[in-house]
């Protein structure tokens, strides 16, 4: 199971998070309480293991801006979390040619008598002709589309997660060490990711959250991927 311990503020917060056993960690460029500018995500990926991860979370920036961003803070990954944009995704394609792993947000929305279940699909479906592997899906909750707390309707998005799009689906949306277990054995997906649920206050982490999060996570499996570029590195 691949494991994202997302919205670092600090040097010490992401190598806690890699010395029990996250295969990623993220800094947030998106408006939030947890934001970080590139400068201060500069001082800390110098520091930070060699194989650990390091992904940037975007609003809905220029690819010229990203790409900008992803060299001076020393990132690996880009999460596109200000929507589904197929001319910005190819234009990172082709920046990267592959050297920075892309992950697309989709957002569930989390609102009484409504499901995203559609429209999720829908999104899914598009996304898996784009030179993408990895797919976020995360609650949006109002305005806030990230670092909520609130899950989603995991029922409602059984189907979603079980249907056979050929995307490595990543769980995201108030995940925490309490729930962790319960949301992977039912959505089986192929890695999860948490900010708040692993905080002491906003932008701090709490070691023993993070312990008993990664401890949970890292004893399930996801369900059997067919091989690809990725296949092995998420163990
Ligand atoms: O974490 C934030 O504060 C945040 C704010 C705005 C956009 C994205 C943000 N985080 C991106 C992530 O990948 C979070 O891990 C994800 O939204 C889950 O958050 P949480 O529900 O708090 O675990």
């Amino acid at each position: 199971m691949w494991v994202k311990i997302c919205a670092n503020t600090n040097l010490e917060d992401a190598l806690l998070a890699a010395k029990l056993g996250a295969d990623a960690v993220g800094f947030v460029f998106a408006p939030s309480k947890r934001l970080v500018t590139p400068a201060e995500v500069a001082r800390i990926t110098p520091h930070l293991p060699e194989g650990l991860e390091r992904v940037g979370v975007f609003p809905a920036w220029s690819a010229e801006k990203i790409a900008a961003t992803v060299r001076e803070a020393g990132l690996t990954g880009v999460q596109l979390h200000g929507g589904f944009d197929p001319e910005l995704v190819r234009a990172l394609d082709e920046v990267f040619e592959g050297r920075i792993k892309i992950i697309q947000t989709v957002h569930w929305v989390v609102t009484a008598g409504e499901s995203s279940e559609a429209e999720v699909m829908k999104q899914l479906r598009l996304i898996a002709q784009m030179p993408v592997e990895r797919v976020l899906v995360d609650s949006k909750v109002g305005e806030a589309t990230g670092g909520t707390g609130v899950p989603f309707n995991w029922a409602a998005a059984s189907g979603v997660f079980a249907a056979d799009h050929g995307l490595k689906l990543i769980l995201a949306g108030g995940l925490r060490p309490e729930n962790v277990g319960e949301a992977i054995e039912r959505l089986q997906p192929w890695g999860v990711d948490v900010a708040s649920g692993v905080e002491a206050s906003a932008g701090r982490k709490d070691l023993e959250k993070v312990a008993r999060f990664i401890g949970r996570a890292k004893a399930l499996r996801e369900r059997p991927q067919p091989p690809g570029p990725d296949a092995g590195e998420a163990a």
